[in-house]
């Protein structure tokens, strides 16, 4: 095996890092980008710039360098490298470069103002890093630049926030977006600004019937003007986007089972859009842009809120819908057997507990409205009015001849019976044929496709795995009262764990309001309450906030980037889930540990340690209740909200001190292993790489077995022992079936393989080392031929060996 610095594509040896790039060098890669000759210099950022180019996914998205300072295409964002200089000393360590000529005028605010709610989606730049922490920023990242799918713009780093209010109430949001600054670009808005139109008015694209109802009041308390988009238009293209951009976002709901539904972005359309919001829209959608509304019923959540309301008196919807958890329908409804005797209609297929009439039942008795209990009339109508939709919906996905329905707006508010019921009404009528599914983010369909309309937004062509869902942990989601999104101030979190400390109260999860074993099959039976309390808002919705990284990439030369799931291991199966749940949980004062020793043990890095293990234990007590919680739940994603959870309370790299300790081991062991590797056969050598991988990962997963061996040294030790002398505790699968793909057998070519064959992790170091020499081989293979195999969370390593250079 040749020297590493040969591999033209992988450049991670990076032991000798280059001390200064050009920003031909970034034009090269990114060939949109163009400047008037200016020369940035810098270090480091050079691989990662040149890994990044190199990723090969995504040459469609190129466009040849113009000559002009800026090139646009269409109307995406485009930066204005014209005149770009280091700001500050150009010794340092990925200086900021300054655009003096770019007017970063992203907007980042949308509404949906509906009949019974408002809803904003706004983006927030990514603020996780401490400014001070310089060296994890790189050139291109401060630029905005994306990586290796050479786009020809630039996609911003940031949040995708979901807020809603009721419109009742629109002083409070309007408060909200003040108080936020979110009509003029946020808090961070040095940088950032709203659309700016010509008389220097903040644009905000609101849609929904309040866009021309409220105008006049944004413009005298905000001093905005509301750029009105149609209501259609934006439910469309949000569920487009949510259906295409986000994993797991669609699910079916049957007798209580949640499930979710990969949606394959080529085989989306036709289908049938239902948005049950105050009223209720029926849209045929055949792709981007292209539908119909071919019906609606103005029985929809207006009539469940605003009748239920008159019935029981309930002071809010979320205490309505709770009633019904209690509710037994039997008592108003008027069932077939009740028509029949108790006997069933087989004749047309009605067993004796169909409902024959909704609130048929009262007609025959001489009760007052008193007489009945709130609960009881809360289900029923809940029931007739789903039921009702769901009917509707089917009879039209027939009109057309389609097979699939996606249910949205904020009545079905996630709420397992509604959506049994839905879901029963479709099964029944299209005798199995036609399936109803749901979305997670149901309510915000129409804001998102507002927000999509910006001209400038830069999603459009989004990757599933560059919108990663987070749910931070604030108030909302530790049963607290407060209105908006989570906490987003560092102390106000740690404040927040800090009260139920003082107090001696545990952090109780959010229950979900959606119990699991509710059915709506026959239409009567009781849903089982469990828990009995709705929590916040943000909780029960299982909206999280949608992470834009654009600089994770999948791995190119995978067989089906959008149908790989780097998940092996489905935390849905609750004995998994229990298993990871006992080892996260045993694991986690260890973790505080290191994370606060990461952080030089201050009395501030303590607190936040307490902090953060009280917010994540609060997630794992959230998902173990509800495992699909969150979406869909694999390993990765545990490992991933952990993370998330430690960035949350600024621990940057618990890990930190360990992973120094490490480069150090194996560096110096370095060049010894590649002498070694270059000696053997190419048979024993993939093994070996393999092998040397899961040694490397294995320990980081969770392993029990590995952290005990790593407590007795450092990772090239167990790589060590791993081959010589000692019984692993891991094994590679397949290896035979994996070496036949990839080195062929007889006259049999490699192909590609359909799983992941390798767990690569987000520590640093240790990864790398495995990692550097197999990645190096394979690719030197990919660039022939198509790689055998998947690389489980090959984003992972990109921006590990970006962020983290291992050898320097
Ligand atoms: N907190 C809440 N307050 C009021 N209604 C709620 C609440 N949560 C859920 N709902 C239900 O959601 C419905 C509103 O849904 P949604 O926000 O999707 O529609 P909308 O945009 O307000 O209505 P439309 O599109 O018909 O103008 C309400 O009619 C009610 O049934
Ligand atoms: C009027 C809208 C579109 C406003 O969102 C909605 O409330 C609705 O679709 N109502 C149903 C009206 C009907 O088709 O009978």
């Amino acid at each position: 095996m040749a020297s590493l610095k040969e591999d033209p594509i992988l450049e991670i040896d990076g032991i000798k890092i280059k001390e200064e790039f050009e920003i031909d060098k970034l034009r090269e890669d990114c060939p949109a980008l163009e400047t008037e000759g200016t020369v940035i210099k810098g270090e480091s950022s050079i691989d990662k710039v040149r890994e990044e180019g190199s990723g090969g996914q995504g040459e469609r998205d190129m466009v040849p360098p113009t000559s002009n300072s800026i090139h646009r295409s269409g109307s995406r964002p485009q930066l204005d490298l014209s005149k770009a200089a280091i700001e500050g000393n150009f010794e340092e360590r990925d200086p900021t470069i300054l655009l003096p000529n770019q007017s970063d005028d992203i907007s980042h605010l949308a509404l949906d103002i509906g009949g019974s709610l408002i809803k904003l989606v706004y983006f927030s730049r990514h603020q996780d890093r401490p400014t001070n922490d310089k060296r994890k920023k790189t050139v291109k990242e401060r630029l905005g630049i994306s990586n290796g799918n050479r786009r020809s713009y630039p996609i911003l780093g940031g949040r995708l926030h979901f807020v809603k209010f009721e419109t009742s109430k629109i002083n409070e949001c309007l408060d909200f977006i003040s108080s936020k600054q979110l009509h003029r670009g946020g808090v961070d808005s040095h940088s950032w600004h709203s659309d700016i139109s010509s008389n220097g008015n903040a644009v905000i694209k609101a849609t929904g019937g309040g866009a021309y109802k409220y105008a006049d009041l944004f413009k005298e308390r905000l001093g905005v003007s509301l750029d009105k988009e149609d209501e259609m238009d934006c439910l469309v293209a949000g569920a487009n986007f949510l259906l295409k951009a986000i994993r797991h976002e669609a699910f079916t709901h049957m007798e209580g089972q949640k499930e979710f539904v990969q949606i394959d972005q080529n085989d989306l359309f036709p289908y049938l859009l239902v948005n049950i919001g105050s009223g209720v829209s029926m849209i045929k959608v055949d792709g981007d842009g292209k539908f119909e509304r071919v019906s609606g019923t103005n029985v929809g959540g207006g009539t469940y809120w605003g009748l239920g309301r008159l019935l029981t008196k309930c002071k809010s919807f979320d205490e309505l819908l709770e009633l019904s958890q209690k509710g037994d329908n039997r008592t108003i409804d008027m069932l077939v057997g009740d028509i029949y005797g108790g006997m069933d209609y087989n004749k047309i297929g009605l067993s004796a507990s169909t409902i024959a009439s909704s609130f048929g039942k009262t007609i025959s008795e001489k009760k007052e409205l008193t007489g009945y209990r709130p609960e009881d009339i809360s289900l029923s109508l809940l029931r007739m009015i789903s039921y009702n939709i769901g009917q509707i919906s089917y009879l039209n996905a027939l009109r057309f001849g389609l097979k699939r329905i996606f249910f949205g707006g904020f009545f079905i508010r996630g709420h397992a019976y509604t959506m049994d019921t839905i879901s029963f009404a479709v099964q029944f009528w299209s005798k199995g044929e036609a399936q109803a599914m749901f979305l997670r983010h149901e309510g915000f369909l129409g804001a998102l496709g507002a927000f999509m309309s910006y001209e400038k937004h830069g999603l459009d062509d989004l990757m599933v795995h560059q919108l990663v869902e987070r749910f931070p942990m604030g108030a909302p989601y530790t049963g607290g009262k407060i209105h908006g999104p989570p906490l987003g101030d560092l102390n106000e979190k740690i404040s927040w764990m800090e009260k139920f400390v003082q107090k001696g109260t545990e952090i109780t999860a959010p229950v979900p309001m959606a119990p699991s074993g509710t059915t709506g099959l026959g239409g009567f039976e009781v849903p089982s309450s469990k828990g009995g309390t709705l929590r916040s808002d943000a909780s029960a919705l299982n909206v999280g906030v949608l992470h834009l990284v654009p600089t994770l990439e999948v791995f190119p030369q995978l067989a089906d980037p959008k149908m790989y799931e780097p998940n092996t291991i489905d935390l849905a199966n609750h004995s998994e889930l229990e298993y990871w749940f006992t080892v996260l949980s045993e694991h986690l004062p260890d973790l505080v540990d290191k994370a606060v020793a990461s952080e030089g043990g201050t009395d501030d890095s303590k607190r936040r340690g307490d902090a953060f293990a009280r917010a994540f234990s609060a997630h794992l007590a959230r998902l173990m209740e509800e495992p699909a919680a969150y979406g869909k739940l694999g390993l990765a994603n545990l490992l991933e909200l952990r993370e998330e959870c430690l960035r949350e309370f600024q621990f940057v790299d618990a890990y930190r001190s360990i992973k120094q300790r490490e480069n150090e081991a194996s560096l110096a062991v370095l060049s010894d292993l590649l002498v070694e590797l270059d000696s053997m056969t190419e048979e024993t050598r993939l093994l070996t790489l393999i092998e040397g991988v899961l040694a490397a990962n294995i320990f980081d997963w969770g392993s029990r077995a590995c952290v005990e061996l790593y407590h007795k040294g450092t990772i090239i030790e167990i790589y060590r022992m791993s081959r010589n002398k000692m019984q692993r505790p891991w094994r590679v699968d397949d290896f035979d079936a994996f070496k036949e793909r990839m080195l062929g057998s007889g006259d049999k070519k490699p192909r590609p393989h359909k799983r992941a064959l390798l767990f690569v992790d987000n520590s640093g170091a240790d990864v790398i080392l495995g990692m550097l020499p197999l990645a190096r081989e394979l690719l030197r293979r990919g660039t022939e031929e198509s790689l055998p195999f998947h690389v489980a969370s090959e984003r992972r390593i990109l921006n590990n060996l970006c962020t983290n250079p291992p050898f320097c």
